[in-house]
């Protein structure tokens, strides 16, 4: 299937922690597609804002963030060693600094302003221009891309979710509690589906899959089969 002509456009939306990543990474690596992490981009932006003081016990200077929005650059760098895209904040790479619970805790609250989705999705909306991407987020195939050629709802059990991220933190080092990461996964899945900006919701057009019983491997073999017959469909 590499290297056929049609490109897609792949949004793969979903709660927190389900594996969207995971999955949109090995499609691209597969597919040979440009692979986009829009929450990345939010937890650049949430980095900004703690570094600068502007978010104090779950209050945020919105005004503050908004009139710095110009000065945030975010940029992905290949890396060799993880061998994939890493994220950089103003020419830093803050990969790992991203993924820790002190982000995670504030992130939904900063994607629920709407000047920094706006800037955001402007931004994602040109990594799409060419075709060929696989974008996950929450918000991909009903604001970033509502053409996508495939949209995929991803979900899995909440506490499937937590043990999954959980055991990815304490891998690495971070000393986090389970019950810590669930109010967390809880809590963010509850503010983006209830903001009054492009809240996290399925797409009429997108397909559910709940990977609480698949592995990485079984869900990529699904969704390769969805994307070969779409090619099928628009090379006829
Ligand atoms: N099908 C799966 N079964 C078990 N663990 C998974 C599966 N898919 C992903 N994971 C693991 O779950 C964690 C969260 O996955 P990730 O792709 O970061 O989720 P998301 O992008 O939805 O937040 C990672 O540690 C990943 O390795
Ligand atoms: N397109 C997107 C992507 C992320 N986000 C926000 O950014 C947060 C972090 O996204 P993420 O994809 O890194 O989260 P995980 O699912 O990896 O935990 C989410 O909880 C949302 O609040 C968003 O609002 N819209």
């Amino acid at each position: 299937m590499e290297g056929k002509k049609t490109k897609l456009v792949i949004a793969i939306d979903g709660f927190s922690s389900c594996g969207k990543s995971t999955m949109a990474k090995d499609i691209a690596k597969r597919m040979e597609y440009i692979y986009v992490d829009t929450g990345a981009m939010y937890r650049a932006v949430t980095l900004y804002a703690i570094r600068h003081q502007m978010i104090l016990e779950d209050e945020v200077s919105k005004e503050a963030l908004v009139q710095d929005l110009d000065k945030i650059v975010i940029t992905f760098q290949y890396d060799e060693n993880s061998k994939s895209n890493e994220t950089y904040l103003n020419g830093e790479n803050v990969e790992n600094e991203i993924r820790q619970l002190e982000v995670s805790n504030s992130v939904s609250l900063i994607a629920a302003i709407a000047e920094v989705r706006h800037h955001l999705v402007r931004l994602q909306q040109v990594f799409g221009n060419d075709s060929g991407v696989v974008m996950d987020g929450r918000d991909i195939g009903t604001v970033v891309f509502p053409n996508a050629d495939l949209k995929i709802f991803m979900t899995a059990d909440p506490m499937i979710r937590a043990k999954r991220r959980f055991d990815e933190l304490t891998e690495k080092g971070e000393m986090v509690s389970l019950e810590a990461i669930l109010a967390n996964v809880e809590k963010r899945d509850h503010i983006d589906q209830t903001r009054d900006e492009s809240p996290l919701v399925k797409a009429d057009d997108a397909i559910v899959l709940d990977n609480s019983h698949l592995t990485p491997k079984e869900q990529t073999a699904l969704v390769m089969q969805w994307i070969e017959d779409k090619i099928d469909k628009k090379d006829l």
